[in-house]
């Protein structure tokens, strides 16, 4: 039977006619590949851009940042800062960028905390695993990664 071509599609499909057949296809708009088969889930963006703000903790990877050179708060402390800053966020109190630009422990706080276009395998697996479930827009909840706690925003 064939499908309801009516019904609305998963998110980053868009639903084209073939010039030559006339025959429907699907297109995935972030990495523009096509299939005939009416997709049932979002489109698999491939890449996506996110910025975080990381909060690290005595037991990160690496306990030293461009703020501060021996990090030595312990990782509740962290949680907590990481918890109030989401939380004037969230609350449209400062901007994402302000907060990751003065407290993020991460180098990309130069950049208001973007880490660019990513892919899987590029990111560590508790970081990718959240950033790749975010919808456009949407801010993490708190992601914990072994250079401490993170939020992350996807942006692309
Ligand atoms: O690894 C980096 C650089 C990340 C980066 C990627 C792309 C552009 C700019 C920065 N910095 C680490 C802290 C850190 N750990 C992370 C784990 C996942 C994502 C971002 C992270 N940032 C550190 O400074 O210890």
């Amino acid at each position: 039977m064939s499908k309801d071509n009516e019904a609305p599609l998963p998110e980053g499909w868009e639903m084209r006619t073939s010039r030559s057949t006339g025959m429907t296809y699907f297109l995935n708009t972030y990495t523009k590949k096509s299939q005939w088969e009416r997709p049932e889930a979002p489109a698999d963006p491939g890449e996506i851009r996110c910025s975080h703000i990381l909060v690290k903790h005595a037991e990160s990877r690496r306990p030293s940042s461009w703020r501060e050179e021996n990090i030595t708060r312990s990782k509740e402390e962290a949680l907590d800062l990481l918890k109030s800053y989401r939380k004037q966020i969230v609350a449209n109190d400062v901007p994402f960028v302000d907060i990751a630009m003065k407290y993020s422990d991460c180098s990309s706080a130069k950049r208001g905390g973007d880490l660019g276009m990513f892919g899987r395998g590029q990111m560590q697996q508790p970081f990718e695993e959240e950033a790749f479930k975010l919808k456009l827009g949407q801010l993490s909840k708190p992601v914990q990664t072994d250079s401490g706690y993170h939020i992350i925003l996807r942006t692309v």
